[in-house]
This record gives structure tokens, sequence and C-alpha cells, in this order.
């Protein structure tokens, strides 16, 4: 099934939206919000599946679904820790900075903890202070989790994936490298993510989830250009069930806990960086990577980081070419 929460006080109102992303019926009469339902999975999802098969034969009331009128499915979240499964991003953006990346990242996963108590629906705006901050999208695939258990290994993890949707981990590229020096790892640098319309139950997704991983390409576009197309299932040196037995590894999580991937980045067949949409290859998910492949390639950087007035997509699509959990599409803006 599919669940959106549309625009509504704090937390949004929840929502079932149809396969096809053209209607929604109402929910709230089974659980008022998405984080109410996550709460008490075990008994109500059940009950939305009923009413998502109903809405599926048109046997209950529906309305126009619209993807501007969505809040993020979680619009705040106990918990957002985001991974760095595609440890190719990584090599990419600390060589970009100058910085050593250790052999132990290909073991140990690295995580950071991002703000939660203000998640951005897909076409809220990127509001950033100083378009000189290095403004950039990082676009990736991310689960919410049940109650998982302190000290959960990854078989009982994978069991406790509810949720599918894909998030844009904005990111101030110039802010990096100072924050990071200090030693406790991103603040400034990590404003608010922003969601897709729409979560998604594994089920969903077909022979696309294989329990672990998403095996499609997560397309990104700039200014209505494409900026790239990796496959989120290739290149993924950690996989869900993974990442969330390493944030359970001290402490249980929520309900409602929201694990991302990292930045969806693509090797090439020859083990190199993979290369830019313009020279014929898949194409980045960020604009760093993009960049330090330029410079790798040319000499020098020429794709800027965005800026005001900018917008970025990102959008999943099915072997059908159907768009799963809608798009993310967000202008970036300077403060009112
Ligand atoms: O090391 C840096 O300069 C920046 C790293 C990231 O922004 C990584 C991150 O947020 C996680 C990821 O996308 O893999």
């Amino acid at each position: 099934m599919k669940l959106a929460s549309l625009k509504h006080g704090r937390d949004g109102r929840l929502v079932v939206v149809s396969k096809d992303l053209t209607r929604a019926t109402d929910a709230f009469f089974i659980a008022p919000t998405l984080q109410a339902a996550l709460d008490d999975w075990e008994r109500l999802a059940p009950r939305l599946a009923d009413l998502a098969e109903q809405l599926e034969h048109g046997s209950v009331p529906a309305f126009r679904f619209h993807e501007h009128d969505c809040a993020a499915p979680l619009p705040r979240a106990f918990q957002w820790a985001d991974g760095s499964a595609y440890v190719n991003h990584v090599a990419l953006v600390r060589q970009a900075r100058g910085a050593e990346m250790p052999a132990s990242f290909w073991e140990d996963p690295l995580m950071y903890q991002g703000g939660s108590d203000a998640l951005l629906g897909p076409r809220e705006a990127i509001v950033a202070a100083d378009e000189a901050s290095g403004i950039d999208f990082e676009a990736e695939v991310a689960v919410v989790t049940g109650d998982v258990p302190m000290g959960s290994d990854a078989a009982a993890a994978r069991g406790l994936i509810r949720l599918v949707m894909l998030a844009n981990d904005v990111s101030l590229r110039a802010l990096v490298p100072g924050e990071l020096a200090k030693g406790f790892g991103f603040f400034q640098s990590k404003p608010s993510s922003a969601f897709s319309p729409v979560a998604v139950t594994p089920d969903e997704l077909g022979p696309a989830w294989d329990g672990a991983r998403l095996h499609l390409a997560l397309s990104s576009y700039v200014n209505g250009k494409a900026f790239g197309s990796p496959d989120a299932g290739e290149d993924m040196t950690f996989d869900f069930p993974t990442l969330i037995a390493h944030a359970a590894k001290t402490r249980r999580l929520g309900a409602g806990t929201i694990i991302g991937s990292g930045t969806v980045s693509n090797r090439d067949a020859d083990g190199g960086p993979g290369r830019p949409v313009a020279d014929g290859g898949r194409g980045y998910s960020c604009i760093a990577e993009q960049r330090m492949v330029e410079t790798i390639l040319r000499g020098e950087a020429h794709t800027p980081f965005l800026r005001f007035g900018d917008t970025v997509r990102i959008e999943m699509r099915d072997a059908a070419g159907h768009s799963i959990f809608g798009a993310i599409e967000q202008e970036v803006r300077a403060p009112d």
C-alpha cells in the first residue's frame, strides 16, 4: 500500500493513496497520523491494507491526490539517521575536500543523526541563508522501521522495515570541512531533509525489493535537466538491514525511525568513479560527486552548486515507467 500525510497541523493527516498516485482516501478513522499507525502497526496495517484495496476497487469515497498537498510522510520523526552505504560517494566527497578515507569504511558503516523535528514535504523550498554555502542535494532511498530492540541483528532488522520512501539529504558543502574538523559531526551543514510524497510498504515494490536493497534507478534533475540515474541496488555496500542493525547496536529504535541509505552512487564497470550524464555516464545523485569527477577528468570543477531559484527533482520509476513514490521537487530560496 501507499501512504501519505497531507499537510495538516504538525504531523499531517494520514491518507491511503492509489497505486497510480491519482486518488486518495482518508485514513484518519484508522489512524490520524502515520506515526500513530506505526505505533500500532500489527493491528492497524491490515486495516489500512483493506482500505487500500477498496480504494483500488473504487468502493470508498476518494479525492484527487496532488503531490503538492503533501507534507513529508513523517513531518516530524522521533529519529532520522542517515547511513552512507554507497562508499563510492564517501570516497569522492572526501577526495573533494582533501580528506583520507579509512579502509574501515568498507566494513563499518558511517551514520549520522539528522535533525528530525522539521522534515520537509516534497514541494517545500530549500531555504539557505547564503548562496555561497555550497548548497547541494543528495538523492537517497530511506526506510521507516517498527520498534527495533537494542542489539537486533540484520536478519531481525529485515523483518522490521515497514515503509520505503525517497529522501533529499540537503547538504551545505562549504560548511562541512570546518564542522567535521571539530569532531562532533554534521549539524549546520545538514539543514532539513525532504521526503517523497508517498511512503510504500515493501510488497508494493515487487521483485525490485529483495528485502534489503531496492534495485531501481534513482533519477535526479537540476533545473529540468537530467543529472543522474544511478541504480540504488548496485554498489550499496551496506544494505538496509545492516544499517538498521548498526543504528540499534547500543540503543533501541522507536517505531517510526527513518534510516537513510546515503547518496546513491555507482562505480563504473572498471571500478572508476562513474561519468557525468553529459559524458554518457549514469551521472550522480549530488553535485559534489560530479564536481570531483570533473576535477579528475578535466582538472577543475565547472558544475556550480545550487543557487537561489534553481530546482531539484528526485524520482524513482518502476520497470513500467510509473512513478512509485511521486517526486521530490524543491526550489532553492533565500529566507523571507
Ligand atoms: O564527508 C563529506 O564531506 C560529506 C559527506 C556526506 O555528506 C555524506 C552523507 O551525508 C551520507 C551520504 O550521503 O552517504
